[in-house]
């Protein structure tokens, strides 16, 4: 199988050494744990708990293959539609996640970053993601971006704004306006565009998630409810992303 050509894998804790052409930044949109816990009679909250393991496992495996950017984004449409004990189970995770696993993250390496509006959740929460982001922003391995409240024609609508502003104030002239103009306004500022998006329990939609710099992406898409996702399954996409050739709208 190609990992066996592409994945030489020196030693379990040393990086995955590719040939060529792993996915610089993955984004992945983690879709399934309510299905998962309804198919074994468990209530939803059992589905998120379960989810976040495989957060866990998977951002160690990525920082093992060499994944430079890790965005994740929980997708849920009823976000604020759901009962009560849901939300407030959901809001308690990003605390929990960081007091467990933020010394992990730390002696990973990995810098912790959130695109999205922080502002609708409770303050506990921006308390540890603030404190999260500051603690590891000089971290120099794996990007963890975590997408939360985002919406990717939200992020686009701010961004026309703010250009507005800037001509309206005199700073910028429309003919000086180019895609990295845009770019530079959007949430991913300094990122690059993912190169491989994975998305997981057999939606294949984009859900309004990164419309603007998914135009290039490949796409990956497996009926694996997310719980069920697991390391072979990031190797898997990694592997078959190396096989295809990109091609950029060339020929
Ligand atoms: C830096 C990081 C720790 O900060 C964060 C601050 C707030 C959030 C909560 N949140 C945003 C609010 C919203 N719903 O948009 C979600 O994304 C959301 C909605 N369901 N699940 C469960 C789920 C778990 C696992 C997989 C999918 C969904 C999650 C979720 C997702 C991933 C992770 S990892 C630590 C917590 C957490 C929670 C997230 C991160």
């Amino acid at each position: 199988m190609l990992d066996k050509l592409f994945f030489r894998k020196k030693s379990h804790e040393q990086k995955w050494d590719l040939d060529d052409n792993i996915p610089s930044h993955v984004a992945i949109i983690m879709d399934g744990n309510g299905r998962w816990a309804r198919k074994r009679a468990l209530p939803r909250i059992a589905g998120h708990h379960e989810g976040m393991k495989t957060v866990r496992k998977i951002v160690k495996e990525a920082n093992r293959i060499g994944i430079k950017v890790l965005t994740l984004y929980a997708f849920s449409t009823e976000n604020w539609k759901r009962p009560r004990e849901e939300v407030d189970f959901l809001m308690k995770l990003p605390g929990e996640f960081l007091n467990t696993f933020l010394p992990d993250l730390i002696k990973e390496n990995v810098q912790v970053r959130i695109m999205g509006k922080k502002e609708l959740l409770p303050i506990h929460t921006v308390k540890a993601v603030d404190q999260a982001i500051s603690q590891t922003e000089n971290n120099t391995g794996l990007i963890l971006n975590f997408a939360l409240n985002y919406g990717s024609r939200d992020e686009i609508t701010a961004a026309v704004k703010a250009i507005g502003t800037d001509i309206k104030n005199g700073t910028l002239d429309p003919s000086q306006i180019n895609e990295s103009t845009i770019e530079n306004h959007l949430m991913t500022q300094g990122l690059s565009d993912p190169d491989l998006l994975i998305r997981t329990s057999g939606e294949v939609r984009l859900s309004n998630f990164m419309l603007w710099q998914l135009a290039y992406s490949e796409f990956w898409f497996t009926e694996v409810y997310w719980p069920d996702f697991s390391e072979d399954h990031l190797r898997e996409a990694v592997s078959q992303f190396a096989q295809r050739g990109r091609r950029f709208g060339g020929v």
